[in-house]
């Protein structure tokens, strides 16, 4: 069992990436939260303005000069966020909280989430949220292989296993570095955490956000979903062979880029 960490507060972090029209109704909810004490931005090379309406809503803004994709954002927001501990230690590290930009007023709801971290009752809680107004497009194929992958490396089985609203301890998401790529982060990010023996919960949350559709858009958004899921399970089944091990990030990078995303 890991070290049971008792956080010195709450970091929220937002990855966004072109949000300008929901950005600030979410960070303004972010700021709200009880504990919540920082409220990054991270604008992953977005081509509308989100940096500046986040920056007036109230947020720090960290920007990525050209996009990363949203585990790279991810990172970011969390280095921000290790640089402003320095002003709370010995309290500890805050806690991260991790929400996606288009969540809007729903976000107060994340202090269901939020509040099992801090109670060092978990060291990460996982949103599992309700059926959304508009249906998606999706098959469950992501979904599935998201979730078979976990509960081979792992034994447990996650609900919604692509659910990025997360609140994780300092010493459970550092365990978890470096991050899988692109959307394989939540994959990854779960076998990781419970790999180094930290406790896992998913928590009910009210969250209401923007569903990805059924048309091409959405189709081509899933089809680099599962691709990055599907690398993301590769690299850590290749962990048990050094030498594959140790090519098998620069060659998921490659393939992210021949492929687009
Ligand atoms: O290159 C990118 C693309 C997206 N985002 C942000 O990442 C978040 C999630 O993106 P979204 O387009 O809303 O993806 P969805 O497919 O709707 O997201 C679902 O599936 C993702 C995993 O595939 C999870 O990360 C999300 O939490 C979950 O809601 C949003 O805040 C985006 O602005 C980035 O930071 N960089
Ligand atoms: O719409 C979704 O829920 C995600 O894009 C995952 O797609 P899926 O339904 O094909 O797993």
């Amino acid at each position: 069992m890991a070290d049971v960490n008792v956080p010195g507060g709450l970091a929220v972090i937002i990855p966004a990436k072109d949000e300008a029209e929901r950005i600030a109704k979410t960070v303004e909810a972010a700021l709200a939260l009880p504990g919540a004490d920082v409220v990054i931005v991270v604008d992953d090379g977005s081509s509308d303005a989100t940096a500046s309406i986040a920056l007036k809503a109230g947020a720090q803004v960290v920007s990525h000069e050209v996009n990363q994709g949203k585990a790279a954002a991810m990172e970011t927001g969390a280095a921000r966020a290790a640089v402003l501990d320095s002003a709370v230690l010995p309290a500890g590290p805050r806690a991260l909280l991790f929400i996606d930009a288009d969540l809007q007023e729903s976000a107060a709801a994340t202090a269901t989430i939020v509040e099992p971290v801090l109670a060092g009752e978990a060291d990460m809680t996982i949103a599992l949220i309700p059926p959304q107004a508009t249906a998606g497009g999706g098959s469950g194929r992501v979904v599935r292989l998201s979730r078979k992958g976990i509960r081979q490396a792992t034994g447990w089985t996650a609900t919604q296993p692509l659910s990025g609203t997360r609140c994780i301890s300092r010493p459970a998401f550092d365990a978890a570095l470096p991050l899988a790529l692109g959307w394989g982060v939540e994959t990854g990010l779960t076998i990781d955490v419970l790999g180094a023996g930290y406790r896992v919960i998913e928590v009910p949350c009210e969250l209401h956000h923007r569903v990805t559709g059924a048309d091409l858009r959405g189709q081509l958004h899933r089809a680099g979903q599962y691709r990055d899921v599907g690398l993301a399970l590769l690299e850590r089944r290749a962990r048990s062979i050094p030498a594959l091990s140790r090519g098998f990030r620069p060659a998921a990078k490659v393939v992210r880029k021949v492929l687009g995303g």
